[in-house]
């Protein structure tokens, strides 16, 4: 597990930035596995930007997002479709057959888990994924468990999350109560992870997550056994682990 510390979101988003463009300029059909979130924000920006300057280009790309919440529809305006197209395909060039998110709008849940992890394979597996972290220490949707789950599937918020996604809908009531999310299985499946994170309120959770045991109550913790895992924190995300570092 690589440590990358930034000075603050600005260098945090820069820094994994270089990381994803370097992975699809030396090798332009790379499958990217892509988040949603305020943590990945920066990084669509900055990556905007080089691909504006002729500095990378997504054509060759295909991508897979780690979740999206069962019942919004693509066009929903709190769908993770309409967040990625928002903040980032509609300003780049990876072909639109080549984008893959799961469908909300598909109520079988079955179905559409089998669906989205077939397509996963049929792309020959993600090369890089990118990582936010929740507050609980949730990847994707993977919340605090009893097990670390496999493959894709549906899962019931926790109160934390829908109480920290409350911010982007009308009320917590509109929250969607469930999500259809990649598996830690499949996270850990692919061949290199970035994870950014940024801000205090989540340095407690970088320390039990990267410095504490291996446990499904802090699904991220699992990165820890992956073999190439780079974690982009800035400083007041790392505030709690001077002693450690
Ligand atoms: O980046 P944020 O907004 O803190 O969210 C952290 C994580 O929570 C999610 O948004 C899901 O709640 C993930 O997609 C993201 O990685």
């Amino acid at each position: 597990m690589k440590i990358i510390r930034a000075k603050d979101y600005n260098d945090m988003s820069r820094k994994a930035a270089n990381i994803i463009s370097a992975q699809v300029i030396l090798k332009p059909d790379s499958v990217l596995g892509l988040a949603t979130g305020s943590s990945p924000i920066g990084i669509y920006e900055q990556l905007i930007k080089w691909y504006n300057k002729g500095d990378v280009d997504f054509g060759g790309c295909t991508t897979f997002n780690l979740d999206e919440y069962r019942g919004l529809t693509p066009d929903h305006d709190q769908s993770y479709h309409y967040f990625m197209h928002k903040n980032f395909f509609d300003a780049v060039n990876v072909p639109a057959e080549r984008i893959n998110l799961p469908d909300g709008a598909q109520l079988d849940a079955e179905r559409e888990c089998k669906r989205y992890d077939a397509a996963i394979k049929a792309a020959g597996g993600i090369d890089l994924q990118l990582l936010g972290m929740g507050l609980n220490g949730h990847i994707g949707f993977n919340e605090p468990d009893e097990y670390f789950s496999k493959g894709t599937h549906c899962v019931n918020l926790t109160e934390s999350t829908i109480e920290a996604n409350k911010r982007f809908f009308a009320s917590a009531d509109d929250v969607p109560r469930q999500a259809y999310t990649m598996g830690v299985q499949t996270i850990m499946l692919a061949r290199r992870i970035v994870l950014v994170v940024s801000g205090e309120n989540k340095a407690e959770t970088v320390r039990e997550a990267f410095f504490g045991p291996v446990t499904p109550q802090v699904p991220a913790s699992i990165l820890q056994l992956h073999t190439d895992v780079s974690i982009v924190a800035d400083e007041a995300a790392l505030s709690k682990c001077g002693d450690l570092l």
